[in-house]
């Protein structure tokens, strides 16, 4: 990437502050099991932050710190080759995971690079190839051979992020008062997939972004960041930015869309960004714990009643997630679609 091309300059009111002050902290959150906490009294403690803020950090969360050391140093080694090499992954319409560097959010584009796997290979989503289409496409990872050891380790470290995904999935279902298992079932076709980001420095960070603000789509994100920071989230009491302090060995866990509607906007899924810097590059593996496309989305039954009506729609999640990925491809004349479209009118 060279000097700043228009594609990635922000809407003025888009563009980052980069002096902001660290604001209150999210919550640090400690999974440990330990005999002066009950796993309902954590539960409770997870529940408060996903109502505040939809975002909260962990410690002790049980992914192995030799193996997320191990990945940190293959995603490097992976970015650092020539962009031929990266290119023999690259993704197109019939892959859509692999490598790509010309991602866009709500239209402008994000100075990054990216590499995206699915955790089932292959995933099945809705083909939409015309707007009856029932039928299902069958989509596959790329792996590239170099470096080596790649594939055997990213696979590895999906599988923990994913046990950690579970465990978290479990609290806050427990945390809404209803069994552990709730919402499990919905993750048996998971179309969950794990991302690389590469930001490298940029020229002219005060006009572009890393990753545009947006919502994650699905249950939750499990986030792994180094040390350069860039994350800002949006508070949910009054709409300010505020910066994520990286946390050594912590993940950062967000709310996606698809808890914000579960819970109908009882837990909330906030807007976030990444702010880039002139110095230094940054690396984020964030895991998108998706459901399976056939999973249909609704505020749960349990959740609503006559008080508490339900504030959106049914949706099906295999065209949410069909129609949010076809839009990243290029820069479209519509907006990109957001769970505020299934709203109920009020
Ligand atoms: O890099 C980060 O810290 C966050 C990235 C992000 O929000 C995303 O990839 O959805
Ligand atoms: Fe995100």
């Amino acid at each position: 990437m060279g000097a700043l091309d228009a594609a990635f300059i922000q809407e003025a009111e888009q563009r980052p502050d980069l002096k902001m002050v660290e604001g209150e902290g999210i919550p640090m959150i400690d999974l440990s099991d330990s005999p002066a906490r009950t796993r309902e009294e954590l539960a409770a403690e997870i529940g408060d932050a996903c109502k505040k803020w939809g975002f909260f950090q962990v410690v002790n969360h049980g992914v192995p710190l030799g193996l997320r050391k191990r990945v940190e140093e293959l995603v490097k080694e992976f970015f650092d080759q020539p962009p031929e090499e990266k290119e023999k992954v690259k993704r197109d319409e019939v892959h859509p995971m692999g490598y790509h560097d010309s991602e866009h959010t709500k239209n402008v584009r994000d100075w990054k690079e990216v590499f995206d796997f699915f955790l089932q290979d292959p995933t099945l989503i809705p083909a939409l190839s015309h707007p009856e289409d029932k039928s299902l496409r069958k989509l596959t990872n790329q792996w590239p051979q170099s470096p080596p050891q790649f594939r055997e380790t990213c696979e590895e470290y999906a599988r923990e992020v994913e046990n950690l995904a579970f465990k978290l999935l479990e609290l806050i279902s427990l945390s809404l008062g209803l069994p552990a298992d709730k919402f499990n079932g919905y993750f048996k076709e998971q179309t969950s997939f794990l991302r690389f980001n590469h930001y490298p420095p940029c020229p002219q960070p005060e006009l572009a972004l890393g990753v545009g603000r947006h919502k994650d789509g699905g249950a939750l994100t499990v986030l792994s960041q180094d040390s350069v920071g860039g994350l800002q989230i949006q508070r949910r009491s009054d709409g300010e930015w505020i910066s994520i302090r990286p946390t050594p060995d912590a993940y950062v866990i967000n709310l996606g869309n698809a808890m914000q509607v579960w819970t109908n906007d009882l837990y909330w899924s906030a807007e976030h960004r990444v702010v880039v810097n002139t110095e230094k590059e940054r690396f984020s593996v964030p895991f998108f714990f998706f459901p399976g496309h056939q999973v249909s989305v609704k505020p749960l039954d349990e959740i609503t009643n006559e008080e508490n009506p339900p504030k959106y729609k049914e949706f099906n999640w295999g065209v949410f997630f069909a129609m949010r990925n076809r839009s990243d491809y290029k820069k479209q004349e519509v907006e990109n679609i957001q769970i505020d479209h299934f709203k109920v009118s009020e």
